[in-house]
């Protein structure tokens, strides 16, 4: 049974609706991140789940029951935004207590909560310090203490990283991968940051202009995209798109033509019969290009960008950008041509006019 089910739901800030239409079903226990540019919807849907927006249609179901017209209150759920409101004359453990005390929990029952909550997220030595002597970091996580300690089934996390630096913020995300392994709750988390939903998400849900686009495990989003948005959006860097047809050969091979390219298509990467004729985009990933002496493709170096231990190389082949990743420790040069094969396996095809996957 689904802990959270969304049932042709519609929601928004005015008369219009954000969304309309929307099905999803969370099983107990899943993390899943909501993923999608900025405006597309995703903080209206986590409010409608917990019930701050009104709903104009549809249902929301927690644990199979509806609770649609519920209050936030009766509903639940542990809810962390972006910005964390933490009580500046309290301190970390009356700031984690908090809604305990005031639910008229035992005194004793909540400091063994706050205690627990406390030991989890590693705040014991600060519970008696105020939000003021707290870094970023540390406020963040008791607002996420705040939340743990109702011990709720339904986790709800509004962009709660995205006011941290980058180092806090790559500490806290794995913090918060230890303690969904450790609780076990079902947890729906927005975010734009694609390092976050790939490494959060047991499913991702892209969403597009308040459409879900693509649910899935981060490596099918990201290794079978179900349209050219979804392609484009996730994946860092992007993949790169090449204009041309599908060609079928005499022994029932597909191959992408182009200008440029020719590439023979594993039948494995399509979802569909191909069309003889057909228009399409071919994507690319770093995954598909090889760098290699012997490769049968040559493109000359436009840009190079340093990550570290890696580079990724931005190959010009006449006037189509490919990235490739580099792992020498001795960078090419701009303008080098380097040689490389194009791997057919793990491409992406999408039809020129709808911009579905083949
Ligand atoms: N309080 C509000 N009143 C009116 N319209 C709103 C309100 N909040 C959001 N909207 C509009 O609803 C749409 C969806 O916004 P929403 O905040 O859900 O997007 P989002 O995907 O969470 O964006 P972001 O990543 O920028 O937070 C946008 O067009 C936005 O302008």
């Amino acid at each position: 049974m689904s802990h959270l089910e969304l049932r042709q739901l519609a929601a928004g800030h005015g008369r219009e609706p954000v969304f309309q239409g929307l099905d999803l079903a969370v099983a107990e226990g899943e993390f899943i991140v909501l993923l999608g540019p900025s405006g597309c919807g995703k903080s209206t849907l986590l409010h409608a789940i917990a019930g701050l927006v009104d709903v104009q249609q549809g249902q929301v179901l927690i644990g199979g029951r509806d609770l649609t017209d519920a209050d936030p209150a009766e509903r639940g759920i542990g809810m962390v935004f972006q910005s964390y409101a933490l009580y500046p004359t309290m301190t970390v453990a009356g700031n984690i207590g908090f809604a305990l005390r005031v639910a008229g929990m035992p005194a004793a029952e909540v400091t063994q909560r706050v205690q627990r909550v406390a030991r989890v997220l590693q705040l014991e030595p600060l519970l008696q310090r105020k939000p003021a002597q707290l870094s970023g970091g540390q406020r963040q996580r008791v607002a996420i203490g705040r939340a743990l300690a109702r011990e709720p089934a339904l986790f709800l996390f509004d962009e709660p990283l995205s006011n941290l630096d980058a180092q806090l913020r790559t500490e806290l995300r794995r913090e918060l991968k230890l303690l969904h392994r450790q609780l076990g709750s079902t947890m729906v988390y927005v975010t734009h940051d694609q390092v976050e939903a790939m490494t959060l998400a047991t499913r991702l849900v892209v969403m597009h202009e308040g459409r879900i686009q693509q649910i899935g495990t981060p490596a099918e989003v990201y290794g079978r995209p179900a349209n050219r948005f979804v392609a484009s959006f996730v994946g860092s860097p992007g993949m790169a798109f090449e204009a041309g047809t599908l060609r079928a050969g005499p022994q029932g091979q597909t191959s992408f033509v182009s200008p440029r390219l020719q590439l023979p298509l594993d039948p494995a990467t399509l979802d569909h019969a191909p069309r003889d004729g057909q228009a399409v985009h071919l994507g690319l990933r770093t995954d598909q290009i090889r760098l290699h002496p012997d490769g049968p493709h040559e493109a000359a170096v436009q840009l190079v960008e340093p990550l570290g231990g890696q580079a990724v190389v931005w190959l010009d082949l006449g006037g189509c950008l490919l990235a490739a990743l580099w792992s020498d420790a001795v960078l090419p040069t701009l303008d080098q041509r380097l040689r490389f094969t194009i791997l057919s396996a793990g491409a992406s095809v999408f039809d020129a006019t709808t911009g579905q996957r083949c």
